[in-house]
């Protein structure tokens, strides 16, 4: 047993029968001023608190860098307290907020605003995303420098919605990020390729007759920022890779020693262009769905750490922004709640009966410590270990449940897992100590 409680036998929380990264017999976890203090098994501790973890498996929190929380502007789809609920449930201990608000978070007023709110609430660290440009206009930098130097300490800059389609601007973005030690995340769309585009330019759109997004739109970008980040000495990632080119680009720039990194998104693992015949807007996203060929690549990419880890990219849509004909439809799903299901269901466990393409290291590895490596997050994303934070999620990899969007957390209920039954699930997220999240309700500070 490690123990670092010299002695004293009274602990905060005390986390029974838990098995850290799925491995060996339960044992449990001591939890003392928000740091383990032990681990062991049949801990003779006493507790303010004891939570049975039911032989769970317990993580590290999961950290996504691509969330969308829609405060300020659009209260009516989601709110800085709704989407934590919903990441806490979903096992979440850091998000990251894009800018894409109304107004949007283009100066240090509006970032150290949500990081105030995100606190206030306390169920996840929400860390703002900056934008990159004033307004996401495209077309002035915006105070990146105010922004990181602001209360809320912002590490990311994106303008994800839209493109940093000016190379010039993308060139000075990088060069001003590098001086900050800050990361740019590029939303890889190259705006005249996707004129009017709502699916992706494959057989299924054609068949359908809806305007096609190309791989090329994408890629093209992913190509350019690659050869600019290495030309400016500066990091870039690149939010919701979707094609198996863009896989192919990552793996090139990272054998040329370039520094960029990419995620992958739950639907873009698990959907593919199918699901455009019911002309249910609910799979209407961007980057859009693509085709099974592109979902295999993906996944063999997140195995093998060419896609570095998992964003939800949540995007939560009012039901009349929503509802209505395909090409007006809002593009976008809910993520956070369904998150860890959809990898289970792709990669630990596939359903389609493929081989496993991560174990739970696997799963720590791109819901957790790389998402935290990528954006520089001190405090998570570390290992299940005396010593160390006490911010962990426990999954029950043997339930099974089926997704009901008008019972998740958030306002808007735009999933489109609605009515699948999916594996596994959270069921308990700790925060530095707190239970934030327990048997699916949230507890609020
Ligand atoms: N992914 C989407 O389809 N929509 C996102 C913006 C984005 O991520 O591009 C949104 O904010 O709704
Ligand atoms: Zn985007
Ligand atoms: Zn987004």
């Amino acid at each position: 047993m490690a123990d670092a409680t010299d002695g004293d036998t009274r602990v905060s929380l005390l986390l029974r029968a838990v098995r850290p990264y799925g491995e060996g017999d339960p044992v449990d976890i001591a939890v003392r001023d928000g740091v383990i203090v032990a681990i062991g098994a049949g801990l003779d501790v006493e507790a303010d608190e004891v939570v049975d973890g039911a032989g769970g498996v317990v993580l590290p929190g999961f950290v996504d860098l691509h969330t969308h929380l829609r405060e300020p502007g659009r209260e009516d789809t989601e709110t800085i307290e709704t989407g934590s609920a919903a990441a806490a449930l979903g096992g979440y201990t850091a998000v990251f907020a894009m800018a894409n608000t109304d107004p949007v978070a283009d100066t240090a007023v509006l970032t150290d605003h949500v990081w105030a709110r995100g606190q206030q609430v306390g169920l996840v660290d929400v860390h703002p995303v900056g934008a990159i440009t004033v307004g996401l206009g495209g077309e002035r930098l915006a105070e990146l420098g105010a922004m990181a130097d602001g209360v809320a300490g912002v590490r990311m800059f994106s303008d994800d919605g839209k493109c940093v389609h000016d190379p010039l601007l993308m060139r000075r973005a990088l060069e001003y990020a590098r001086g900050l030690d800050v990361l740019i995340a590029q939303h890889a769309e190259e705006p005249r390729l996707t004129v009017g585009a709502i699916a992706h330019e494959g057989p299924q759109a054609s068949r359908l007759g809806l305007a096609g997004w190309p791989r090329s739109a994408e890629e093209s970008i992913v190509a350019r920022d690659a050869i600019l980040a290495r030309d400016a000495g500066a990091r870039v990632h690149i939010c919701h890779a979707s094609t198996s080119g863009t896989v192919e680009l990552l793996r090139w720039a990272k054998a040329q020693g370039i520094a960029i990194t990419a995620e992958v998104t739950p639907h873009h693992l698990l959907l593919d262009d199918s699901r455009l015949q019911t002309y249910d807007p609910v799979n209407k996203v961007n980057p859009p769905l693509r085709e099974s060929s592109d979902c295999a690549a993906l996944r063999a990419a997140l195995a093998e750490g060419v896609i570095d880890c998992v964003a939800t990219d949540h995007a939560p849509h009012a039901a009349q922004d929503k509802c209505c004909e395909f090409a007006v439809a809002r593009p976008g799903m809910l993520g956070l709640q369904t998150a860890l299901s959809v990898v289970v269901a792709t990669m630990v466990a596939p359903a389609d009966g493929g081989a496993p393409g991560l174990d739970w290291r696997g799963v720590a590895r791109v819901m957790s410590e790389r998402p935290a490596q990528i954006v520089g997050l001190p405090d998570q994303g570390r290992p299940v270990d005396v010593g160390e934070p006490a911010t962990l999620t426990v999954v029950d990899p043997d339930a099974s449940w089926t997704v009901r969007a008008d019972d998740l957390a958030s306002i808007a209920e735009n999933s489109p897992f609605d009515g699948m039954t999916l594996p596994a699930r959270v069921t308990a997220t700790v925060l530095r100590g707190r239970i934030t999240a327990f048997d699916g309700k949230v507890r609020p500070l």
